[in-house]
């Protein structure tokens, strides 16, 4: 059984796609241990107690420094004795420690076709406002495994999707999470899960 630590700062609805997938058979072999956010407000926290899943907030501006909150992060993380951890709009940069800690044990899901769009200051509808900017016909998702850079660790799965003349950020952020990110996510869960990928050096294999 995997067991899994989802990290959030919003909304939730890549949460809430890992638990509609789980129950509806998408997701085997897996256990969520625990849900944590860095901010008390954030609705991801709501959505995981309807489900009586455990929560924690963990946040930077109730510690002294940044060190004092990567600490208490790691300890929150020990706690539930996780084997993977879940970064689902998790808008906090993982430090060092942490990394070295899970190897190949914490993935990220960003919305754009990474590598274009992506690293520091690039989150949320930042990253749909420069991808209409830049006039791509094309964007999507990527679910990628976590590294000390920002966006750089290797890629697991990506989905692209269209973009369209009349797009807003909004509508566009609409589209990359509903027909992207919310089956790719899950989808990446369920072949951890089950033993399905393999990393040599920086390329991720996903056997059969
Ligand atoms: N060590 C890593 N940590 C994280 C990664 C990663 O690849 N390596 N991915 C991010 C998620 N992410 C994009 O997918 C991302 C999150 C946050 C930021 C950012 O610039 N955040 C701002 C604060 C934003 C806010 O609080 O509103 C900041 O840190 O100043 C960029 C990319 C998760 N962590
Ligand atoms: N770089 C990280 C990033 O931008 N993550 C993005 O934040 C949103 C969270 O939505 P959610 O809280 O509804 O899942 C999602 O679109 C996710 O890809």
């Amino acid at each position: 059984m995997l067991r899994i630590a989802v990290l959030v700062s919003g909304g939730g609805t890549n949460l809430q796609a890992i638990i509609d997938s789980m129950k509806q058979g998408k997701i085997t072999n897996t256990e969520i241990g625990v849900v944590i956010s860095n901010r008390e407000q954030a609705y991801a926290i709501d959505r995981a107690k309807q489900y009586g899943i455990n929560t924690a907030v963990v946040s930077p501006k109730d510690y002294e420094n940044r060190e004092e909150f990567n600490l208490a992060l790691c300890e929150a993380l020990d706690s539930y004795q996780v084997d993977l951890i879940v970064l689902a709009g998790y808008l906090v940069i993982l430090p060092k420690v942490l990394i070295e800690k899970y190897p190949n044990k914490i993935i990220n899901i960003h919305p754009s076709l990474i590598p274009s769009f992506c690293g520091p200051g690039f989150y949320g509808l930042r990253v749909h406002e420069a991808v209409l900017e830049r006039g791509n016909k094309i964007t999507g998702a990527t679910v990628h495994f976590v590294d000390e850079g920002t966006d750089t660790g290797p890629i697991i799965l990506q989905k692209a999707v269209p973009v369209r003349e009349q797009d807003t950020p909004e509508i566009l952020q609409k589209r990359v999470m509903e027909e992207a990110e919310w089956y790719i996510l899950p989808e990446a869960i369920n072949l951890i899960a089950n033993n399905k990928i393999k990393i040599n050096n920086t390329k991720v294999y996903i056997t059969d």
